[in-house]
C-alpha cells in the first residue's frame, strides 16, 4: 500500500547539504527526507534523473518510512573511504576525514583526467594505506574495453581488489572480463545493476564477478536482497552521497545480507560538510553502526533548501509516486 501524495508531502523535508569536495560535478547535495510510522527515509535521486528512474528511489524511501522492519544480523558494518577525483596533494587530507579505514575506493576515468593522473592517485593511496590496505577503483563506465585493458595494465602493480564498472555496457564488461581472465582482477557491476531495466542481466551474462547494490536505485532493501540472492554473486553495498538517513538504509541492507565479504561504500558522510543529524554515520575505525537515524529539527531548518527547490522536489515526488501507482 502506497501512502497518499498529501501524506507524503506533509512528512517531507527538503535539504541542501554542502560537500567537502566536488563530486559528480556538484558541490551540494539535495535530498528529500520523509518521516513515516516506521522511521525516516531518503529520496535523493540525482537531479538529472527522469521520473521513471526516480520512482525506484521513492519506493526505497517509502519502504524505510512506512514499511515493515527488516531482520538484521549485524550491529555494525565495515566501510570503505571514497576518494573523489582530487589532486594528488589533497588525497591525504580527504582520506583523513574517513578516519582509520582499511579500504579505499578511488574514482577513476573522469573524462577531464588522464590515466597517468589516475595511476598517480592510486599510487598515493597505496602509499598511505600500506601493503595491507585494499584498493578498488570505480570508472563509472568511463573506459572502452581497450582503455580499461590499458588501465588494468598500468594499475597492475597496486594489487587492486576489483574494477568497478570499468566499461558502460554488459557486452564490454564481458569482453574485458575475458581479456583479464588470467589476471585475477575481478570486475564489479554497478550501473549495469542499478540503471538496467533488468538488474540481473549482467550476472546472467557472466559479465561480472561481483555486484554493487544500492538501496535507493534498486527500490528498497527487500528488493535489493532478492536481487543479490538471484544474482548468485558476492555483493558490495554502496550508496549515492546520501545524508545519514540514506546511509542508514544502506546499513540496514548490509546488515541483512547473509554474506558480507566486502567493505561497504557507506562511509560517505565524511564527504558531507554538514548533515541532518548531530550524530552522523561517519566511519569510526572503519565501521558505521546499524541504527535508525533521526534528523535534528534545527539541522533540517538550518539546511532547508530554498523555496523554489522545495517546490521542485515536491513536484518530482508527486510524479515519481504517479509512476509507482501505475506500476504496482
Ligand atoms: O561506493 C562508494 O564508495 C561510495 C558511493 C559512490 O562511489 C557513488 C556515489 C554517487 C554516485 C555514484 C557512485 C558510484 O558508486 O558509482
Ligand atoms: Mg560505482
Amino acid at each position: 500500500m502506497l501512502p497518499e501524495p498529501d501524506e507524503l508531502l506533509a512528512a517531507a523535508h527538503v535539504v541542501r547539504l554542502p560537500l567537502v569536495t566536488r563530486f559528480r560535478g556538484v558541490t551540494e547535495r539535495e535530498a528529500l527526507l520523509l518521516h513515516g510510522p516506521s522511521g525516516w527515509g531518503e529520496f535523493s535521486p540525482f537531479l538529472e534523473y527522469g521520473d521513471e528512474e526516480a520512482s525506484a528511489w521513492l519506493a526505497a524511501a517509502i519502504e524505510a518510512a512506512w514499511g515493515d522492519p527488516i531482520a538484521s544480523s549485524r550491529a555494525e558494518v565495515p566501510v570503505n573511504a571514497t576518494l573523489p577525483t582530487v589532486p594528488v596533494e589533497q588525497i591525504a587530507a580527504v582520506l583523513e576525514r574517513f578516519g582509520e579505514v582499511r579500504t579505499v575506493k578511488v574514482k577513476v576515468a573522469d573524462a577531464a583526467e588522464s590515466l597517468a593522473h589516475d595511476v598517480a592517485r592510486v599510487r598515493e593511496v597505496r602509499r598511505i594505506l600500506g601493503p595491507a590496505g585494499r584498493i578498488r577503483v570505480d570508472a563509472n563506465g568511463g573506459w572502452s574495453v581497450d582503455a580499461a585493458e590499458r588501465a588494468a595494465h598500468a594499475l597492475a602493480g597496486f594489487d587492486l581488489e576489483y574494477l568497478e564498472q570499468p566499461c558502460a555496457s554488459i557486452d564490454e564488461l564481458a569482453e574485458l572480463r575475458e581479456r583479464l581472465h588470467d589476471w585475477q582482477l575481478p570486475i564489479a557491476a554497478d550501473e549495469s545493476v542499478r540503471k538496467a531495466d533488468d538488474p540481473l542481466a549482467v550476472a546472467r551474462a557472466g559479465a561480472a564477478d561481483l555486484v554493487v547494490v544500492k538501496v535507493q536505485p534498486l527500490g528498497g532493501v527487500a528488493r535489493a536482497l532478492r536481487i543479490v540472492a538471484e544474482a548468485g554473486l558476492p555483493a558490495i553495498v554502496s550508496s549515492a552521497i546520501d545524508t545519514s538517513v540514506g546511509l542508514a538504509m544502506g546499513a540496514r541492507l548490509a546488515a541483512a545480507l547473509p554474506e558480507l565479504d566486502y567493505d561497504c561504500g557507506l562511509g560517505t558522510a565524511a564527504l558531507l560538510a554538514a548533515d541532518v543529524t548531530g550524530e552522523p554515520l561517519t566511519p569510526v575505525d572503519g565501521r558505521i553502526p546499524v541504527r535508525p537515524v533521526e534528523p535534528d529539527a534545527a539541522l533540517l531548518r538550518a539546511h532547508a533548501a530554498p523555496p523554489e527547490r522545495v517546490a521542485w522536489w515536491h513536484d518530482r515526488l508527486r510524479r515519481a509516486l504517479g509512476v509507482l501507482r501505475v506500476s504496482r
